[in-house]
């Protein structure tokens, strides 16, 4: 299967080249150019495989053929088997017809895992039978980062770079990533939001000479790999629910709409979805966006549920692509308003397309702190801030449509944010025996200027890469 960029300049390439390019070299983001579709018996048939079984179906139609069935599934098996529950990410029912799917029960207790596990295991594998190396590069608000490292330190084949915006991820997503005392990993402390992050990120996919030296690979959502990797537990959960057989919505915390996505993608496998509602905190450019057509871009505001405090969203794009029945020219055109004005407008009919496709909701903060008492109350069950707005949201959606199960997905394990747990619930998560000592380890981070020049001579410093530590001449690329 080939994979054809959003913006339509770059050559169509095959799954395991998409994964190393992350970024497409136009600057639009790799889908395939067809979706595999899953007959509805294929989808039935899954009803009591696990986690991993229903992963090789739907990561091997993904991936169709290009690594070998054996090794893509001995892959698939050593990457659950790093998660801490029999069920790798087993549902709960906290209300009528209310579900979390636990996807945090992998080594850094967020959803980054169920995919970062995966995706460090084929680079490595695509990287050793290609005699290659890689330069990492990574830009997160706290989750991706921590799974990045997780997955990637100690790996011969990588250098990893994680830019993380400094002061605005919690205690434990910084020692998660700043305290593995590995050669090949370097957390970064950005002076500037993870939006700032991620732009130079993408502005150093954008460079074509710095790229080329230090043969650049990405982890973020922006690579194909890992969205398509995050589709398998919306199969797992809708099939533990009655799927295909009836169809299960959806509430999502969304940031970089790549968890999303995710389901989109599952949707477009087959799998009968009845609401994608995007559920947001208080950096709400996407339900803005539903609701009036504009997608601008704000300041960002810090929140309890720091991971989502992102206010450009990759891989809306992705969507974008499709709302626009894959013209890549007027993506082209939005994204390059995004560009020069901060904003673009979406056209009546993919803006229909899109009104009919999703929900949205925002969740200020104070409704966010009274779920998760509420819940903790009434069920018993301690959410984290980002679950916990997507647990409003998808009350929001069942007293739209009762009957419908509703499942919100659970990204993030409480301990990871236990100052605003506690503060809303009374309890203080601990965190889990693996991780208990997280607080006596040592730290090991740079703080860098929100700067790409400055970053790119900070990873040439230090890559293992021979002939990249010598400056390289071109253009610094842009962030778009
Ligand atoms: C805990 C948590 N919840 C939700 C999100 C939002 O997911 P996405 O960026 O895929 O929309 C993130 C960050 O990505 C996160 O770390
Ligand atoms: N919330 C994310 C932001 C990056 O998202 P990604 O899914 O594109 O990697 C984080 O925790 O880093």
């Amino acid at each position: 299967m080939r994979h054809i960029s959003t913006r339509g300049e770059a050559p169509a390439i095959g799954f395991t080249d998409a994964l190393l390019a992350g970024l497409a070299r136009d600057g639009g983001l790799y889908v395939p150019e067809a979706y595999p579709h899953l007959p509805r018996e294929a989808i039935a048939g899954f009803a009591g495989l696990s986690f991993a079984e229903t992963a090789k179906r739907v990561m091997g139609a993904l991936v169709e053929g290009e690594i070998e069935t054996p090794a893509l599934d001995a892959m698939i098996d050593a990457a659950y088997a790093s998660f801490r529950h029999p069920a790798t990410c087993p549902l709960v029912q906290i209300d009528d017809n209310l579900f979390v799917l636990e996807l945090f029960h992998g080594p850094t207790l967020a959803f980054k895992d169920v995919a970062m596990q995966l995706l460090g295991r084929l680079m490595d594998h695509v990287l050793k039978a290609r005699g290659q190396r890689a330069t990492i590069v990574g830009a997160t608000s706290g989750d991706t980062g921590s799974a990045a490292v997780d997955a990637f330190s100690g790996l011969d084949q990588v250098d990893v770079f994680i830019l993380y915006p400094h002061g605005r991820v919690s205690d434990v997503q910084r020692r998660q990533m700043t305290t593995v005392d590995a050669p090949n990993v370097h957390a970064v402390a950005l002076e500037g939001t993870f939006d700032d992050c991620q732009a130079i990120v993408k502005g150093m996919f954008n460079h074509a000479r710095f790229r080329d030296d230090l043969l650049l690979s990405g982890v973020n959502s922006i690579n194909w790999a890992r969205v398509a990797a995050q589709a398998t537990y919306y199969f797992t959960s809708a099939v533990a629910l009655g799927g295909p057989h009836r169809p299960i919505s959806y509430a999502v915390p969304t940031g970089n709409f790549g968890d999303i996505l995710a389901g989109d993608i599952a949707r477009r496998m087959g799998l009968p979805v009845a609401e994608l509602v995007i559920a947001s905190n208080a950096n709400d450019i996407l339900p803005r966006t539903l609701e009036t057509g504009s997608y601008t871009v704000t300041g960002v505001m810090p929140t309890t549920s720091p991971s989502m405090d992102i206010q450009v969203s990759s891989n809306f794009e992705r969507l974008l692509f499709e709302l626009y029945e894959r013209d890549a020219g007027a993506i082209r055109g939005l994204m390059g308003g995004l560009a020069q004005s901060r904003a673009f407008a979406i056209a009546e009919e993919p803006l229909a397309r899109l009104r009919r496709t999703f929900s949205a909701t925002s969740v200020p903060e104070d409704v966010v702190a009274a779920e998760i008492g509420r819940t903790w109350r009434e069920a018993g069950y301690l959410l984290d801030p980002h679950t916990a707005i997507g647990v409003v949201a998808g009350r929001e959606g069942l007293a739209r449509n009762p009957g419908t199960p509703m499942v919100a997905l659970a990204t993030a394990h409480p301990a990871k944010f236990p100052d605003a747990v506690e503060a809303a619930s009374g309890v203080r998560p601990p965190l889990p025996p693996h991780m208990a000592d997280l607080f006596d380890r040592a730290e090991r981070f740079e703080v860098q200027p929100n700067d790409q020049g400055a970053i790119e001579r900070f990873i040439r410093a230090r890559s293992r890469i021979p002939g990249a530590r010598a400056p390289g001449g071109g253009e610094t690329g842009a962030a778009s």
